[in-house]
């Protein structure tokens, strides 16, 4: 089983002091037993490699471009990711499908671009709340998570981190029960083929310190990719201890 992950998707959320007060409280964080690493907005991403640089915390973007380079005007590509330290980069998040349109495909072809920049692909999955209610989850992740799988074949996908976070769980503090994560979880990595056991498959949606360990507990859950409560050190900390096994 690989080692638990504990991501933080800051999303539009920081500034520069209060940034540099939340990554002093991370800094010394020891990833023997677990990996922790903060996505901010990408603007703050040299402050994050200044601070974190020599620590044992990661850090990333929370989406780029599928384009190398070029006239896309407001797009950041993985080769400037990779060249502030990035070791992963969040894509296909709910928000981006939802308020930027991204389309399976478009996030298959971000996830081989990274790969190919040497970053750590975070895919994320997820249902809506009309989807589950309609009996359709399995299927909404089949549809998402394989034509990732299709593109990029699944090998590469031993070098990617998947994150499974049901949209109706994201910011409504109503996280999925540990075992209708659990569920979710086994799908994605009987997907997986051979590789299943080397890819990390995070838990997103509303996580906190009182029902991280639940989650943990169950067999296919690797750790978390945490929204808001990664914005307070003390929070994101008491999540990450609750991911050693
Ligand atoms: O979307 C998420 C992480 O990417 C989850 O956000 P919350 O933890 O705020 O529910």
């Amino acid at each position: 089983m690989a080692k638990p992950l504990v991501l933080g998707n800051w999303k539009m959320n920081g500034s520069i002091p209060a940034n540099a007060e939340l990554l002093k409280g991370l800094r010394d964080w020891d990833a023997s037993k677990v990996s922790l690493g903060v996505c901010p907005p990408a603007i703050y991403l040299p402050q994050c490699q200044v601070v974190l640089n020599g620590s044992d915390v990661a850090w990333g973007g929370q989406d780029m471009s599928e384009h190398d380079s070029g006239a896309y005007t407001g797009e950041i590509s993985s080769q400037m990711l990779g060249e502030l330290g990035c070791q992963y980069v969040i894509l296909g998040h709910s928000e981006r499908r939802q308020y930027h349109a991204e389309s399976d495909e478009l996030v298959a072809n971000k996830c081989a671009a990274a790969l190919k920049a040497s970053l750590v692909p975070v895919l994320c999955i997820g249902e809506s709340q009309a989807e589950r209610e309609a009996g359709e989850t399995l299927a909404v992740i089949e549809r998402q998570l394989m034509t990732v799988i299709n593109h990029l074949g699944l090998e590469a996908m031993a070098n990617t981190v998947v994150a499974y976070e049901p949209v109706w769980a994201i910011g409504t503090g109503l996280s999925a029960s540990p075992e209708q994560a659990q569920e979710v979880h086994a799908y994605i990595r009987s997907r997986l083929g051979d590789v299943a056991n080397s890819v990390q498959i995070l838990y997103g949606g509303s996580v906190k310190p009182d029902n991280a360990a639940e989650l943990f507990a169950k067999p296919d859950i690797d750790g978390a990719l945490v929204g808001g409560a990664s914005l307070k050190a003390d929070d994101f900390l008491a999540i990450a201890k609750a991911a050693v096994r």
